[in-house]
């Protein structure tokens, strides 16, 4: 029975959330219950934790109760032991017995996705998962009804893998670590589980996740980077900037509770009656709940070859095997309790006499006690799982074996090998035959060498207890959360969205600089290849009325090639930037090149052939070429195959056609991208303002600068732009050289002085979904664009800045020195670049998505027209678009 410690102010409070209860419930009255510890390995590791920290459980009671009286009544009673029940009722079938253990437990076992059955329409797949979903909701709310400010929680398994996710939109703030007890398989088979993505991503809102092995980690690691296209670090997974940390942490038991039930003399007595029972034997002993995974068909297969090979054992040995009752209600183990008693039955009938029976199954959980006396008088401990998270079984019985010193079989498939195999012997359960002299060798072992193994492995037992887990594991969690609460602090802050919105209406002239691919394009899965681009439909009328607005100039800022732009934004009276700034064009539709007259464009046919190389080579990528750069593209190919190929072609490049070139190359997520040295979006940013000064007879100042997009980190400048200190900082070696550009920035200083009146307030860089980014606000969404942002800041020096992106940086500040002074008038406040889908920006802000930009923009078409527009819903935002737009 489980005990607990009289709560303490000063320890760390944990709630602890597991499918099951450590206690599981029977009734035995309208009012009055009965409660016994629950079994399996789970439960038995984590009492070892539980004294150390002021612990409460959340979990599923074992029964289900669906009236009031017996709910209170077991609520009080599971009070006593710090439990609170759980109560599934109507969702608990299809999400235990069904989602939980007929689908998710096969397939993290390697044992495959069971066919779903089409006529049975009351548990498909969906209604299971729904069930699922609803039981994960059910934990959150009595979480939520229990939790208090600093509590750890620390969900275990794969019964809960939206949990984490739903606490978090509940509280970003709560500590969540998760721990998975079984093993996690490759990704080969988890890709055949249908909503895949959806629940990696949700314990990926998790701080810190947990499994047995390095194997299973690395596994899970290995998934996420195939499936979601998110990176595998040594810290563990990146995806979308957020980073969640992964590690291993084996569990163990409280070898002590074992060590001191075997001195009790209840426990002797047990041992001498048992003793007496196999007398002249040796006994084998299997302790399993009855699962596929424990392979026990297996382990009678073995033992009948054993006893087939062995005529002089058969009298001589006994397996007693406990094969304890578990998941009664899921079809596979009925099936399985039958294939087990026909095997038995059949090995008793060949090698069984009127006296003796080689196999004693039963079919029954044992008391604690008679477990330790089971374990301390086996000569053999046979362990044949298919797979297993751990096996705490295999740590239990060493921890008894201190006066016998039996052998430990073990399955090469447990996770306990990895920690155990110095000191068993390891087998593969599918090879009877290994199984078989296994057996032989552990039942003919010398003494010494016995000794020397349970030596081995007694000392791991010891010192890799369920405690030192425990404090490893939380250890592990308060360093991940506080390493990730720094990074945060560093993180922009979400978009002020009425303030952007007030700040515009009462600004004289506003400007927003737009980035294309991601930000204006639709939805990103429907973009294949850039060649297919189309402005998101949402966002035509509001996008007409933005550029038709006088008091408003809208430029569009692209890694896009002129004819892309101009097919798309042909009839809106827009700014354009093609290929990064090399080409501008100017509202009337009349392009101009910006790119310098000596620019050196030799290698651009030898790296097109490559890049034509790699294209063919890996299947789905492509590339795309305009005048000054090239982007090789693998997004939707096999990420791992499309990073190994991005190296080799970086290689391939550097050897050959850019060995001497003047260019930049930008490794993206899931692309790479060659272009002449110069084109940053912040050094685009600095031209377009020359032209917009040039062409239009301003009279009025800028005074409000709306800046978002997808933007890779060399283009970041734009964020920056504005801030005195970049505009002062010193001109490096790459600006200098940049001197063509600076004589022509200089030759304009006059005509776009007083063109600028930008209050600080009055300048928006929002980076979307990145919490490392120039910009000051962040969206969500995945493509890889940035150095625009911090053209218009003036604090942030420029960080470290790579051998690609070196050169753009600087010529973008050359640019900033010259005419930010003159032409524009941003008090900081003014100035709202936005970056999207990342989490590692310059921009001021992050928003969360794409989607969000677009509502704002919606906001700001109309924004002039009425104060409430930050309220009005997105449906009526459409109605008043179509009607000022008349689309
Ligand atoms: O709660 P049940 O459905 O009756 O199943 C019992 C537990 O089975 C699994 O246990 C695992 O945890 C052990 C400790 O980490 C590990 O040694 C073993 O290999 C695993 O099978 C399951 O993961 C638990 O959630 C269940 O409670
Ligand atoms: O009649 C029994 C026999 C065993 N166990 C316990 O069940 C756990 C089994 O854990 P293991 O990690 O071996 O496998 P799991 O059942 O969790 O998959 C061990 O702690 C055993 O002491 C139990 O509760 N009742």
């Amino acid at each position: 029975m489980v005990s607990y410690d009289e709560p303490c102010s000063k320890r760390q409070r944990l709630l602890v959330v597991a499918n099951r209860l450590p206690v599981s419930a029977k009734r035995t009255g309208e009012n009055s219950w009965s409660l016994e510890m629950s079994p399996g390995g789970l439960v038995s590791g984590l009492l070892g934790v539980a004294a150390e920290f002021e612990t409460k459980w959340v979990g599923w009671p074992g029964v289900d109760v669906y009236d009031v009286v017996g709910k209170n009544a077991l609520s009080k009673s599971l009070a006593d032991m710090k439990c609170i029940p759980v109560f599934l009722e109507e969702v608990f079938d299809q999400y235990y017995n069904g989602y939980c253990n007929g689908i998710l437990w096969p397939i993290l076992h390697h044992m495959g996705l069971p066919q779903e059955d089409h006529k049975d329409t009351n548990k498909t797949y969906q209604t299971q998962y729904d069930a699922y979903k609803k039981a994960n909701r059910k934990f959150l709310d009595v979480i939520i009804e229990n939790y208090e400010e600093g509590d750890i929680v620390w969900i275990h398994d794969y019964h809960l893998l939206f949990l984490p996710q739903y606490l978090k939109e509940y509280n970003n703030k709560i500590k969540i670590g998760w721990f998975l007890h079984s093993p996690f398989p490759s990704s080969e088979v988890f890709k055949t589980l249908p909503s895949r993505s959806e629940l990696l991503r949700s314990v990926l809102t998790a701080d810190l996740l947990g499994f047995h092995t390095y194997d299973f980690a690395s596994h899970f690691v290995r998934t996420c980077t195939r499936i979601l296209g998110a990176e595998g670090t040594h810290e563990g997974i990146v995806d979308h900037g957020k980073v969640t940390r992964v590690a291993v942490f084996p569990i163990g038991i409280d070898p002590n509770r074992f060590i001191k039930a075997c001195e009790l003399p209840e426990v002797g007595q047990q041992m001498t009656e048992l003793k007496k029972r196999f007398a002249g034997k040796k006994v084998i002993l299997g302790v399993d709940r009855l699962d596929m995974i424990k392979g026990i068909p297996q382990k009678f297969l073995g033992f009948e070859k054993f006893l087939e090979e062995n005529m002089d054992w058969r009298d001589k040995v006994v397996l007693v095997q406990i094969a304890v009752p578990t998941r009664n209600n899921v079809p596979e183990y009925q099936k399985l309790k039958s294939q087990v008693h026909g095997l038995a039955g059949r090995i008793n009938g060949r090698f069984g006499s009127v006296s003796s029976l080689p196999i004693h199954h039963l079919d029954c959980s044992v008391d604690f006690n008679f477990l330790c006396a089971l374990y301390a008088i086996a000569d053999v401990m046979l362990v044949t799982s298919l797979r297993d998270g751990m096996n705490l079984v295999s740590y239990e019985f060493i921890a008894c074996q201190e006066a016998k010193k039996g052998v430990l079989v073990l399955s090469e498939f447990a996770g306990a090998a990895q920690s155990l195999g110095a000191g068993a012997i390891l087998v593969n359960p599918w090879d009877v035959t290994e199984v078989s002299s296994a057996i032989k060798e552990a039942l003919n072992m010398p003494a010494e060498e016995r000794d020397e193994r349970h030596r081995l492995n007694f000392q791991y037992v010891k010192t890799h207890s369920a405690k030192k887990w425990g404090d490893d594991f939380i250890s592990e969690l308060h360093d991940t959360f506080t390493e990730s609460d720094m990074k945060i602090k560093k993180i922009p802050v979400g978009l002020p969205q009425q303030d952007v919105i007030q700040r515009y209406s009462k600004s004289n002239y506003r400007l927003l600089i737009l980035g294309f691919f991601g930000t204006l394009t639709e939805p990103m899965n429907n973009q294949n290849e850039e060649l297919d681009l189309k402005l998101n439909p949402e966002l035509k009328g509001t996008l007409k009325a933005l550029c038709n607005d006088p008091k408003t100039t809208v430029v569009v800022l692209s890694r896009s090639g002129k004819n892309i732009l101009d097919k798309i934004f042909g009839e809106y009276n827009i700014w354009l930037a093609a290929e990064n700034g090399m080409f501008l064009r100017d509202t009337t539709g009349e392009w101009v090149t910006n790119i310098p007259e000596n620019m050196n464009l030799d290698w651009v046919d030898g790296t097109k052939n490559v890049f034509k190389y790699f294209t063919d080579r890996t299947p789905r990528s492509f590339f795309e070429a305009s005048e000054t750069s090239l982007v090789w593209n693998y997004e939707n190919a096999d990420v791992e195959f499309g990073r190994a190929q991005a190296r080799d072609l970086l290689q391939y490049l550097w050897a050959g056609p850019i060995s001497n070139a003047s260019v930049d190359v930008v490794r993206g997520n899931h692309s790479v991208e060659v272009h002449a040295v110069g084109e940053t979006k912040g050094v685009a940013v600095g031209r377009i303002l020359e032209e917009i000064v040039r062409k239009k007879s301003m009279t009025t100042p800028v005074d409000y600068v709306f800046c978002s997009g997808y933007f890779l980190e060399k283009d970041e400048d734009i964020y920056t732009f504005f801030k005195p200190e970049v505009m002062s900082s010193k001109l490096s070696h790459e600006t200098r050289s940049k001197s063509s550009a600076s004589n022509h920035s200089i030759k304009k200083k006059n005509l776009l002085s007083n063109v600028l009146d930008l209050k600080k307030g009055n300048y928006f860089s929002v980076a979307i979904g990145q919490a490392h980014t120039k910009a000051r606000y962040v969206v969500d969404s995945s493509h890889d664009d940035e150095d625009i942002y911090t053209f218009f800041e003036s604090e942030i020096v420029p960080s470290k800045l790579s051998h690609e992106t070196r050169s753009k940086s600087s010529s973008s500040n050359i640019m900033k020195n010259q005419i930010s002074p003159n032409v524009l008038d941003l008090k900081k406040e003014n100035y709202f670049s936005v970056a999207i889908g990342q989490t590692r920006s310059k921009a001021r802000y992050v928003i969360d998505s794409t989607q969000d930009v677009v509502d704002l923009l919606h906001k700001l078409a109309i924004a002039d027209t009425t104060t409430m527009a930050n309220t009005v819903s997105n449906s009526e935002l459409h109605q008043r678009l179509a009607m000022e737009t008349r689309i």
